[in-house]
């Protein structure tokens, strides 16, 4: 204990102006809210969330209580809540091409409200409009409009009951007819079956329809359409079937659907033919060489959408934890005596278990942000499509793990529907899943990283040893190059592990996937580390440095086996983690409330009352 003692205290003097210097002094306890607003919302999000906020505040909607409503009130009350807000003009259909920010800003902010409503948005626009503008052309115009103001609903049939991960497996088929120049769209089997289509059950006019496209007997892959699923009166047309998928563990506001199609005959037109066409005579033509380079640009566009869905988790966190400290710091159980009970925030598992969400929450919405940025380039950098791979998987982990964790910060109270934790938890659990299941999107990461040229520069070796463990770990060139070098060598196994297998290289892979996750892990944790020290170095807002520190050392803390047993970090150094992480827990924790403040969380997003049972009197 001594020698734990030891480390905390030498060399605790001021340290120079560095980025780390104010690390080593009490925090500074008055921030500007406002500059650190800016910095969660974005530059170019802020004004755009601002607008989503007064509408949430004030659109009589966003005040119906929806706890507790059965299934059919629940998907009735998210379609008009769906509606209002298209028809606000806040969100435009086309913004998931033409104005990122602006779509990725108001889904986080709905999100800050309910899940259902942010996911049957995102259905629409980003699924079925991001089919349509993606992978369509001038012809699909036409679906625009309506679609705009969900006068049209629109939704996206891939997963099939077979098929979920594996989208090349799927079943469904669209046999070109020359003689009526049109697509027949069917499914074969049982198993073709489309599950899972969020907004057919009830509300969708249109789909897109993944398919197999088939002339003459040829097989040419998997191909989008256009099928037109009911009438203007809202009667599903004849040889389609729709039923239920049920009720489900959350987002019972949402109708998900199973679709059969029983040869339901398309117009040609009705191809989406960005990359490939059908002439009238039944020839086809495309831009790529083979099926595989087709179908890898159809599922391309998807990529915005695994961004998109990370705003439900920043949503739903960011509200979740407000919840959780603002009545830890109302609630009052034990202290030094009977007559002097403290609150919950004085307790120190309280602040580890909220403050270490909070920071990382942060820093992963800053990591979004350059993100969209990157989405909003013309030419987007070859590493989008694995970085939104990969910050879905770990943002929607980081999420429902920590729902959890806010829930029993709120003791019992926290499992009451009224105090909103439980629906954001059952409504989030499915991120994990939906958009690519995260375990197969972490592969999808590793594999990238697998491809990539190995770098020629050797980097120095670290190994973090010596009596003075706090300014060893609160140096951020000492992180970065812990994080460099572990991502190094989890490569370095990753490679070793597949080429040593004897096995095809689909079974060598397959065996080795549990350490291609810990390697998108290493991966993601440094660039979101980079791009914070990046943000930190451009604008120094309070408490930033202190943020990134603490969720540096919770990284390492997870991992500190492997630190320690791979020779980065000494024993005794690693003995001195957890403490340092209580104090910038418990120094976070002053600033806290101007942390929820900058959130700018509409209050009917949240529970009734700040100590969670003033309703019950
Ligand atoms: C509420 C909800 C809404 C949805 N909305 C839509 C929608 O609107 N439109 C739509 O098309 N789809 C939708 N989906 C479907 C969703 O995208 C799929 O559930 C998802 O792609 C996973 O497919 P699956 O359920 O078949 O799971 P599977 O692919 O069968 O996976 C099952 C398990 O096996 C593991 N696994 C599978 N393959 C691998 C692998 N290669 N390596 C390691 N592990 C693997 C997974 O990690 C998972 O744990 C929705 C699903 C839900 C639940």
């Amino acid at each position: 204990m001594k020698e734990i003692k030891n480390h905390l205290e030498v060399n605790n003097n001021e340290k120079s102006n560095s980025l780390e210097s104010e690390l080593f002094r009490p925090i500074q306890e008055n921030i500007n809210i406002q500059d650190f607003k800016v910095l969660v919302d974005s530059v170019e999000a802020h004004k755009y969330k601002d607008a989503a906020r007064a509408f949430i505040r004030t659109n009589p909607k966003f005040k119906e209580n929806f706890i507790g409503l059965d299934m059919s009130s629940y998907r009735q009350l998210v379609l008009e809540q769906c509606e209002e807000f298209a028809k606000s003009g806040l969100v435009h259909f086309t913004d998931i091409k033409q104005n990122i920010f602006r779509y990725a800003g108001i889904v986080e902010m709905l999100a800050l409200f309910n899940n259902n409503i942010c996911t049957k948005l995102g259905v629409h626009f980003t699924l079925f409009g991001g089919t349509i503008m993606f992978l369509g052309t001038e012809r699909h115009q036409k679906y625009i409009e309506d679609a705009n103001t969900l006068k049209t609903v629109g939704c996206f049939s891939m997963t099939e009951i077979g098929h979920g991960s594996n989208v090349r497996g799927i079943e469904t088929t669209a046999h070109y007819d020359p003689s009526t120049k049109e697509f027949i769209i069917n499914s074969p089997t049982p198993t073709s079956q489309k599950f899972w289509i969020g907004g057919s059950y009830l509300h969708a006019t249109y789909t897109t329809v993944f398919a197999n496209l088939i002339i003459k007997g040829v097989n040419h892959g998997v191909h989008a359409f256009v099928v037109t699923l009911r009438d203007k009166n809202g009667n599903v047309l004849p040889k389609i079937t729709i039923k239920d998928c049920g009720h489900k563990l959350g987002l019972n506001g949402i109708d998900n659907g199973q679709l059969k199609f029983d040869h339901v005959r398309i117009p040609r037109e009705n191809l989406l033919n960005k990359y490939s066409d059908v002439t009238e005579d039944g020839t086809y033509k495309s831009q790529f060489s083979s099926p595989i380079k087709n179908f890898a640009a159809t599922m391309a566009p998807f990529i915005a959408g695994r961004m998109a869905i990370t705003k439900g988790c920043s949503g739903a966190l960011k509200t979740s934890l407000a919840i959780a400290i603002d009545f830890s710091y109302v609630r009052k159980q034990f202290g030094p005596t009977l007559e002097n009970e403290q609150p919950l925030i004085t307790l120190s598992s309280q602040q580890r278990r909220l403050m270490a969400p909070l920071a990382r929450t942060i820093l992963f919405d800053l990591y979004v942000q350059r993100l969209t940025r990157e989405l909003a380039q013309p030419k987007q950098p070859i590493s989008i499509h694995a970085h939104c791979s990969g910050i879905k998987a770990i943002y929607s982990w980081h999420c429902v793990q920590n729902l959890q964790v806010c829930r029993e910060a709120c003791g019992g109270q926290g499992y009451r529907s009224a105090n909103r934790i439980a629906e954001f938890k059952n409504d989030c659990d499915i991120i994990c899943t939906y958009e690519g299941d995260n375990t197969v999107l972490m592969q999808q990461l590793a594999k990238y990283l697998l491809a990539l040229p190995e770098s020629k520069v050797q980097q120095p070796t670290i190994y973090l040893d010596g009596d003075d463990a706090k300014s060893l770990l609160f140096n951020f060139e000492n992180i970065k190059r812990l994080f460099d070098q572990r991502e190094q060598m989890r490569l370095k196994e990753l490679k070793q592990i597949i080429s040593n297998s004897k096995e095809s290289s689909y079974n060598a892979f397959n065996n080795a996937i549990p350490w291609s996750v810990k390697l998108g892990y290493a991966h993601m944790n440094k660039i979101v580390f980079d791009h914070a020290i990046t943000t930190l170095k451009e604008n120094n807002v309070k408490p930033l440095a202190h943020l990134i520190m603490l969720d540096s050392l919770v990284t390492i803390e997870e991992d500190l086996g492997w630190f320690v047993t791979n020779h980065l970090i000494s024993s005794n150094v690693a003995k001195a983690i957890p403490f340092l992480i209580q104090d910038l827990c418990s120094e976070v924790t002053k600033v806290s409330r101007q942390i929820l403040e900058s959130f700018d969380i509409p209050e009917n997003c949240k529970a009734p009352s700040k100590d969670l049972i003033s309703d019950l009197f």
